[in-house]
């Protein structure tokens, strides 16, 4: 059985909600999953002026945790077409795990969400990807196997690079029956080859 991370990072709940739609997929293949996300490092007059979310239903993830998993699936909003800090800061951290290579084969992937359709999701994503490659992960995405990501009657997140979610500039629209059928599609396809390489 593989055992999947899902590890997130959230600032109003769209990436948390598709965290655990994620997570939802890749126990619909038989793997053990945990969700944890990543400090919150912005100071706290920006928390509350920007009204981040302060209520955390996951734990926080220790850098050396990132060990113990088979896939590691990183959930992250855009900021300014590249991945929040917050997320970027966690893996600033893990230099050392870098050094022995510890996560060398591992089995990663990565979703986003942004405010607008083109605001830079699929940029996020990518930043998210180079962080995982220069680790050693091997890289799943949401391939076109998951028809969903071919609907024009709606909007739809979703790309090749990874399921994402469109919150709106309000923040207002959180992930649609779509958006959450695709984090499970990529859940599901990252634990089943999870469960391969692992053996
Ligand atoms: C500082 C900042 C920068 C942002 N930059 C972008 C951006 O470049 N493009 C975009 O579409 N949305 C941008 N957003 C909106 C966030 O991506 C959006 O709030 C987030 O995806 C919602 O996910 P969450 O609820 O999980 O935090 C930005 C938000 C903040 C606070």
């Amino acid at each position: 059985m593989a055992k999947v991370l899902v590890l997130y990072y959230s600032s109003y709940g769209h990436i948390e909600t598709m965290a655990k739609a994620v997570a939802e997929g890749a126990e619909g293949a038989g793997a053990s999953v945990d969700i944890k996300r990543v400090p919150e490092t912005a100071p706290e007059e920006v928390v509350k002026a920007a009204h981040f979310k302060t209520d955390h239903p996951y734990p926080v993830c220790e850098i050396d945790e990132l060990v113990g998993y088979d896939a590691i699936v990183v959930g992250v909003p855009t900021r300014y077409g590249n991945m929040a800090s917050q997320m970027q800061s966690f893996w600033d951290r893990t230099g050392p795990l870098w050094a022995r290579g510890a996560l060398v084969g591992k089995v990663g992937g990565a979703f986003s969400s942004s405010a607008t359709q083109h605001g830079g999701n699929e940029t996020t994503l990518i930043s998210a990807i180079k962080t995982l490659l220069h680790h050693g992960l091997m890289i799943v995405g949401l391939p076109y196997a998951y028809q969903g990501q071919m609907n024009m009657d709606e909007i739809v997140g979703g790309s090749p690079y990874g399921a994402t979610t469109i919150a709106k500039g309000d923040g207002s629209r959180m992930p649609s029956q779509l958006e959450l059928d695709g984090a499970r599609f990529q859940g599901r396809h990252i634990a089943e080859i999870a469960a391969k390489v692992a053996g």
